[in-house]
């Protein structure tokens, strides 16, 4: 169990996480330290909010945490790691969850043998259904992936895979509720073109979105085989996606995955340690 979990960068994924921690009763508020950049009103809200311990000073929040959450954004890398770096010990475990970013590279940033894991987890972390992802570094040694699971797991599902394959994730699970919440904007805003109230159709989509979830889920049953269980030959559902079809609904959302994957390995190239890789 930790003792103290510290969060370098106080914005939307580490409320996310945090907020599952403590949703979770994994940690009490009071191990939660988090620091930022300058925004002041930000530290005061996650302090109101989650009584959370907030500080601009990284030192009093790196000290004797037993896991430190690199949480800022990739640009911000650099400044981010010198700002924290002497502080940080080799017995601590440095989590990042920066897209992009290799662990070799904070590993060299940080200049010395501390246990890296790099995860990618998503804001669904907030109720406990984060789809994580995590790889080790140079350091992290078993014992540093079952810690990065135990925390990961209580906010959701903990994968290991390969360091590389964390762009690809990040495309799929990572920005992957965005494209969710995309498609739900859609549905309501042809929920109101057809004059359902807002109340009912936002009912009727969740529930939509929530059943074929469980389904793809429980049933194991491929998604084409569900989907054609729904597609009655001349009906309403062939009628929807021919339509989809016409729009090129699925190229649409291969091309998405792929732009989000690849713009994962961009914003990771300016910080790889040998640039020509
Ligand atoms: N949002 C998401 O769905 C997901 C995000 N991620 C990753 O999480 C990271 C954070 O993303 P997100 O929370 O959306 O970003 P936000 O912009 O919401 O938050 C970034 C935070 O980093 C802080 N920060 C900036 N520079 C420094 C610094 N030098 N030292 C300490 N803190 C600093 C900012 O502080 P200040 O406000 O003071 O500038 C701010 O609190 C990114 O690397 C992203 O790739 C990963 C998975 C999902
Ligand atoms: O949009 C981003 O760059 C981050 C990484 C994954 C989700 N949000």
């Amino acid at each position: 169990m930790f003792k103290k979990v510290a969060f370098i960068g106080a914005g939307s994924m580490a409320e996310a996480i945090i907020t599952g921690v403590i949703g979770k009763g994994f940690l009490q508020p009071k191990q939660i330290y988090v620091t930022n950049k300058e925004n002041q009103e930000r530290l005061s809200r996650l302090r109101d909010v989650y009584n959370v311990v907030t500080s601009s000073d990284k030192k009093e929040v790196v000290k004797n945490a037993d896991i430190v959450i690199l949480s800022m954004k990739p640009k911000d890398v650099k400044e981010g790691i010198e700002s924290v770096k002497n502080e940080i010990k080799e017995n601590q475990l440095v989590v990042s969850v920066l897209a992009g970013i290799s662990t070799d590279f904070i590993t060299a940033e940080l200049g010395k043998n501390v246990p890296v894991i790099r995860a990618m987890p998503n804001t669904s972390a907030t109720i406990g259904f984060s789809a994580t992802a995590i790889a080790a570094g140079e350091y992290a040694y078993p014992q540093h992936v079952e810690a990065a699971k135990q925390l990961f797991t209580n906010i959701g599902t903990t994968t290991v895979v390969d360091e590389d394959d964390l762009h690809a994730v990040t495309g799929i699970s990572g920005s992957g509720p965005a494209y969710i919440y995309y498609l739900v904007e859609a549905m309501e805003t042809a929920a109101k073109q057809a004059g359902l109230q807002e109340k009912v159709s936002k009912e009727l989509i969740v529930q939509t979105l929530v059943g074929a979830a469980e389904m793809l889920k429980t049933t194991n049953e491929r998604p084409e085989d569900l989907r054609k269980k729904i597609t009655s030959p001349g009906g309403t559902t062939q009628a929807g996606l021919e339509t989809l079809q016409k729009y090129n609904y699925q190229e649409a959302l291969i091309e998405c995955v792929k732009s989000a994957t690849e713009r994962s390995q961009e914003l990771g190239r300016p910080y790889q340690r040998n640039p020509s890789l």
